[in-house]
C-alpha cells in the first residue's frame, strides 16, 4: 500500500490574544492509498488543524508532514499551491459550490485551473457527472439542487483532479440522513474506484461504521 500522507511528531498552536491555543500536541498518522479515515473528537479538540495540515492549507509548528513522500517543509508556497491544485480535493461541510456557475462549470473549475485541455475536460466532467448520478443536472445552478444533490456536485469537482487525497470536513452535518447515507456510500464508492485516500473529520456514527479507520482526538493527541 502507498503512503499518501504523513504526519509525524506534529505540534500546532494558535496565539488566541494572550494565550497560547496548543490545538495538536504531537500526532503521528499515515493514510494509505484509498483508505477512508475518519477522525472524530469533541469540539475543540484538533479535527480541523488537522486536516488544514493534510490539506497543506497550514503548516505545522513542530514535526513532519510528508505528502507522497515529499516533506512539505521543502515546498516554496508556489509548490504548495500547486501541490493542493493538483493532489488534494476538498469537501465541505456547506459545500462551498460557485453560485454563479452551472453545475458542469464548477466540476470543471480544478481541470482548468491545473491547464487541461478542453476537449479532455469535456469528457472527464461528463462521466463524473454520470458518476454521481448528476448528468441531467449539467446546465443548472446549484441553487436549482437539494442539499444531497450539491454535496454530489462537491464530491465530484473532489474527484474530478483524480486527487489522491480528499479532506472533508463534515460532509454529511448539512444533510437529512437518508440524503447523508447516500452522499457517504457515494463518497466510499467513488473513492475506492479512484483510489484517493480520504480523511474525513466528522460526529457522524454512520460515517464512522463505514470508514476503514477511526482515529479519535482529544486534547489535541489521538487517542
Ligand atoms: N485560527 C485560530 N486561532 C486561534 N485558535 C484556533 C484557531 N484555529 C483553531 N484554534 C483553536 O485550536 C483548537 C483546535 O481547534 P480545531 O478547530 O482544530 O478543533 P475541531 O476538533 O475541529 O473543533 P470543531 O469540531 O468545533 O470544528 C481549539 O481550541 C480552537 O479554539
Amino acid at each position: 500500500m502507498k503512503t499518501v500522507i504523513e504526519l509525524h511528531g506534529v505540534h500546532k498552536s494558535y496565539q488566541l490574544g494572550q494565550h497560547l491555543v496548543r490545538a495538536l500536541r504531537g500526532v503521528d498518522l499515515q493514510v494509505q492509498a484509498g483508505e477512508l479515515l475518519a477522525l472524530t473528537g469533541p469540539s475543540g479538540s484538533g479535527k480541523s488543524t488537522i486536516l488544514n495540515l493534510c490539506g497543506l492549507i497550514d503548516q505545522a509548528d513542530q514535526g513532519q508532514v510528508v505528502i507522497q513522500g515529499s516533506d512539505i517543509a521543502s515546498f516554496s508556497e508556489r509548490e504548495l499551491t500547486l501541490q493542493r491544485r493538483q493532489t488534494i480535493g476538498f469537501i465541505f461541510q456547506s459545500f462551498n459550490l460557485v453560485p454563479v456557475m452551472t453545475v458542469a462549470e464548477n466540476v470543471d473549475y480544478p481541470l482548468f485551473l491545473n491547464g487541461v485541455p478542453e476537449a479532455e475536460r469535456k469528457v472527464r466532467v461528463a462521466a463524473q457527472l454520470k458518476a454521481v448520478g448528476l448528468e441531467e443536472h449539467a446546465q443548472h445552478r446549484p441553487d436549482a439542487l437539494s442539499g444531497g444533490q450539491r454535496q454530489r456536485v462537491a464530491i465530484a469537482r473532489a474527484l474530478i483532479k483524480r486527487p489522491a487525497l480528499v479532506i472533508a470536513d463534515e460532509p454529511t452535518a448539512s444533510l437529512d440522513s437518508v440524503t447523508a447515507d447516500q452522499v457517504l456510500d457515494l463518497m466510499r464508492e467513488r473513492g475506492q474506484a479512484e483510489g484517493a485516500a480520504f480523511v474525513i473529520a466528522s460526529h457522524d456514527e454512520r460515517l464512522t461504521r463505514r470508514a476503514d479507520r477511526i482515529v479519535h482526538l482529544l486534547d489535541g493527541r489521538l487517542q
